[in-house]
């Protein structure tokens, strides 16, 4: 007997996985059989067939929080066995305006109301997660006549692309998320009611004006240099998550520049934290060489530990030379995927110039072929086409490159 291949689910996946095991979705679109589907310890959870079937292996893990409440997560066909006909389900994806609110009281005079909480594993930064979201659609049911809340596992987006270590088999499609409409009526629902989409254009304009209604706020209250400072802290104290990836030659000041930058971001009150190239190759990626294989595995290991940095809401600075676009590309995903924000910048100081400089004489060496695989001389590098920025430090100071990112973060 052959085994299929294996294919490690990330949370998007597991997600659509959780809603196809429940009847809401009737495959994958992320897998062709036959594969097995794994968590990220490559337990097997789910087989997937030829024919795009798929059947349970084991219990997905539950987590904490009142979205995993067993009450309340439950799966489409047992909740759209016991829905009423002519129920309409309320599609709760934002914390309910007093509008909101008054909209789904309206809705309950009328019929029966199911309410589905779409609960991701990702909580995009600002924005009201799964166990809030939970909780305020319990609150909305106590108002509102008690209607039945079930929580509906649900890919966050962008994030269902990142893509998990995969061999074989899936791959993401560019938005993997059902139609909310399509998960009503998988749930047993006949109308369909996303509040969100109702707002009067009053309330569209003040949840828009939000954002800004502290700076608002500050500018009344203090004069403009005392406004100035209150608003950095307050900005220091909610930063979104952010990774700044360097790349570029040996030389090209990648890490003169990051380290500059890293110092004022820390000055600023940011929590900032430097992977710095030497220390990253002592300890992360001690004992790994520069053939492409090594390479790559020492630009992703740089780039999940950026991601984790980032998704606590700190700034990851990174400068190793990252030559191949694949593995940049798989950082930025990895990265964007926690709901940071992600930049590359290219350090594009040319050839010529690195080689003058060469500080630790290892171009002189490598064109001596002492140094194999030397980056630019006997190792390609692959320019990015995909820069948020691009800095030429023969041409910027250091002090204006660190500008330049700072303007861009
Ligand atoms: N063969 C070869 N090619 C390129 N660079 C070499 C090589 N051997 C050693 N070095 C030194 O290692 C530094 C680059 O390491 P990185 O971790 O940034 O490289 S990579 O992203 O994994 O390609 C690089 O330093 P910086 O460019 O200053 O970062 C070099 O000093
Ligand atoms: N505008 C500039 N920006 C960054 N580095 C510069 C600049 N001008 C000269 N340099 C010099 O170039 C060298 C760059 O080295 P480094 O920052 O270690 O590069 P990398 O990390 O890309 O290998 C340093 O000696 C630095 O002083």
């Amino acid at each position: 007997m052959t085994s299929s291949p294996a294919h490690v689910l990330t949370d998007d996946e597991l997600d659509l996985l959780e809603l196809a095991l429940g009847g809401a979705v009737p495959r994958l679109p992320f897998a062709e059989g036959p594969v097995t589907l794994t968590d990220t310890e490559n337990t097997p959870l789910a087989e997937v067939g030829d024919d795009g079937s798929v059947s349970p292996v084991k219990p997905i893990a539950a987590a904490l929080g009142p979205q995993w409440d067993e009450r309340l997560r439950v799966p489409a066909r047992d909740v759209s066995a016991d829905v009423a006909p002519g129920t309409t389900a309320v599609w709760l994806a934002e914390a309910p305006t007093a509008e909101d609110v008054a909209a789904v009281a309206r809705a309950a005079e009328t019929g029966e109301l199911l309410l589905l909480v779409p609960a991701s594993r990702h909580t995009a930064p600002g924005t009201v997660g799964a166990a809030g979201l939970t909780r305020a659609a319990l609150a909305l049911a106590a108002e509102t006549g008690n209607p039945r809340v079930v929580v509906v596992p649900y890919p966050h987006g962008s994030a269902a692309r990142a893509g998990g270590a995969s061999s074989g088999g899936p791959t993401a499609p560019a938005d993997m998320a059902p139609a909310p409409s399509d998960i009503a009526t998988a749930y047993g629902a006949e109308r369909l009611l996303v509040p969100a989409d109702e707002r009067s254009p009053e309330a569209r304009a003040a949840l828009a004006a939000l954002p800004d209604a502290h700076a608002r706020a500050v500018a009344a209250l203090y004069p403009a240099a005392s406004a100035r400072e209150v608003e950095r802290a307050a900005a220091a104290g909610h930063s979104r998550g952010t990774v700044v990836f360097f790349t570029g030659l040996s030389g090209s000041g990648k890490s003169t520049v990051a380290r500059a930058l890293a110092a004022e971001l820390d000055d600023d009150g940011l929590e900032t934290t430097l992977l710095d190239g030497d220390a990253v190759r002592h300890h992360l990626s001690k004992g790994l060489g520069f053939d492409r294989e090594s390479r790559e595995t020492n630009v992703e290991r740089i780039g999940y530990v950026a991601s984790l940095v980032a998704k606590h809401g700190g700034i990851a600075v990174a400068a190793p030379i990252a030559p191949f676009a694949a593995s940049r590309a798989k950082v930025r995903a990895l990265a964007e995927a926690t709901g940071a924000r992600f930049l590359l910048v290219h350090i594009s100081t040319p050839l010529e110039v690195c080689e003058a400089r060469d500080r630790k004489g290892l171009y002189a060496k490598a064109r001596a072929g002492e140094i194999p695989d030397f980056t630019g001389i006997s190792s390609p590098y692959e320019t990015p086409d995909d820069a948020d920025l691009t800095i030429d430090t023969s041409e910027v100071s250091v002090e204006d490159a660190v500008t330049r990112v700072r303007a861009a973060i």
